[in-house]
């Protein structure tokens, strides 16, 4: 049982009026993991701005704690983080709880997996479930061990690498938090850590490891991106702006394209073109969003986005090598898709089926029950657009504890002929707190259901 297993809580959404305004979207959750995690593995105060205060962050903030960083909340958003320096980290006198957080665990696992301590992992029903061996397998080459359920799942106690070793990690799938946590372990290993991926994913890590100080090169060969790192750096703490997230801003961005009449600026978006994806494929549909004051903030691409209602989507194949950079957009975009005229097939995406649900799975039952044809595979699925205004909707559909899936289905409703139940919206406090109030300012209908 962990903290987060709670009572559910549905909610509905009905077809509205226009959606108008400006769209304020929280800090990027992968950039506030590592921004905390960084903090804590430096000597100095970090001090960030701009932080997600969700509950996925929030418990990355409160395991660093556990660790013997010392973070503070100072205003919302704005915190600052003790670090405790490369190889600090103390034993937790208790069990690290990372709720429904993929990245916090296994960004968590990779940072203390080479320190001389022990840590016991567990998470809610959702994050149980998922897979750990894609992190404890190269955590064992740096001389780890590791102690969890059959299949590799949570409850799992690692114990630190005593004496460890620097290692040389291709990464088995594209998968930044794989990527993330070799590098972080790698941090305290004496000597060269090289990650090779095939695909690049998203490089905040590597980005914010720099900026922290520590001697880091990425290089392209025919291999893919080979990312060096040089062990027992001193990290010196920094200050840091966290981007507005850019898998948030999809949720308004999307709902804009779908509601008849709409119009909405989201400002100040990351544009880092290993998260972008997304929009592009938007674009390619006949999406009418448009780039607004593009500029550099701290070293990434950043710019205003205005999405307005778009009739004449037409379905995509979006290329199998774009999955990474948007690879938690896929559930949004299916919902664009089905409000599309024609098909739009999405392939290369098995990592779907391992994330906070089978997203494959969840999004095809939750778009059959709302009238919409979905045919799917283990690495692929095709939704057949019925086109603007003319999904039925009119279903109850489970989150299965996935704010990306409740978020999805209850921008569905917003645009289908009848409204559309989320049995479960508790997920979405994971990355997106403000996200009913939000769309509410903007004109749409939620109704939370009495339970
Ligand atoms: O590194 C990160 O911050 C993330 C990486 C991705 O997961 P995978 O590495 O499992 O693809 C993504 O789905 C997740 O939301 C955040
Ligand atoms: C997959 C996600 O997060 P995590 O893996 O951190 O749980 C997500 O936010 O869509």
């Amino acid at each position: 049982m962990s903290a987060h297993d709670g009572p559910a809580a549905p909610m509905t959404a009905h077809a509205a009026g226009p959606l108008t305004g400006e769209a304020q979207v929280p800090g990027d959750k992968s950039v506030s993991h590592r921004a905390l995690i960084l903090g804590a593995l430096s000597v100095g105060e970090t001090r960030i701005t701009g932080l997600l205060e969700g509950q996925d962050v929030l418990d990355t903030a409160t395991a660093m704690r556990a660790f013997g960083a010392e973070v503070t909340q100072h205003e919302p958003g704005s915190w600052s983080v003790h670090g405790v320096g490369t190889g600090g980290f103390a034993e937790p006198a208790q069990v690290i709880d990372c709720g429904n957080s993929g990245t916090g665990v296994r960004l968590i696992m990779g940072a203390m997996g080479t320190s001389p301590i022990t840590a016991t992992f567990t998470g809610d029903a959702s994050l149980r479930l998922r897979p750990m061996a894609r992190i404890t397998d190269p955590l064992a080459l740096f001389g780890a061990a590791a102690h969890g359920r059959s299949g590799g799942r949570l409850p799992m106690t690692v114990v630190g690498a005593r004496a460890p070793v620097p290692v040389q990690y291709t990464t088995p799938m594209p998968s930044a938090q794989v990527k993330s946590a070799v590098l972080l372990a790698g941090l305290n290993a004496p000597g060269e850590t090289v990650v090779t991926e095939r695909e690049a994913t998203r490089d905040h890590t590597e980005r914010m490891l720099a900026g922290f100080g520590a001697e880091i090169e990425t290089e392209t060969t025919n291999e893919g991106r080979v990312i060096r790192l040089t062990g027992q750096p001193e990290l010196r703490a920094q200050t840091l702006t966290v981007p507005r997230d850019p898998s948030s801003a999809a949720f308004p961005v999307c709902a804009a394209l779908i509601v008849p009449g709409s119009e909405v600026l989201v400002p100040n978006i990351g544009l880092n073109p290993t998260r972008a994806g997304l929009f592009e494929t938007l674009r390619e549909m006949g999406a009418d969003l448009t780039y607004e004051n593009p500029r550099d903030e701290g070293g990434e691409p950043v710019a205003d986005l205005r999405a307005r209602f778009s009739p004449d989507m037409r379905g995509i194949s979006v290329p199998p090598e774009r999955a990474a950079s948007m690879i938690d957009e896929y559930p949004i975009l299916s919902v664009v898709a089905a409000n599309a005229a024609g098909r739009t097939e999405m392939r290369g995406v098995a990592e779907l089926r391992v994330k906070e649900s089978d997203r494959i799975d969840a999004m095809a039952q939750g778009l059959r029950a709302c009238g919409v044809t979905v045919e799917e595979g283990p690495d692929w699925w095709i939704v057949e657009g019925r086109g603007p205004g003319e999904v039925p909707g009119g279903a109850t559909v489970a989150a299965r504890l996935d704010h990306r899936i409740a978020m999805s289905f209850l921008i569905a409703g917003f645009a289908a002929k009848s409204p559309v139940t989320v049995d479960d919206a508790t997920p979405i406090a994971t990355s997106f707190p403000i996200f009913t109030d939000m769309m509410t300012a903007l004109g749409a209908r939620l109704e939370r259901d009495p339970t």
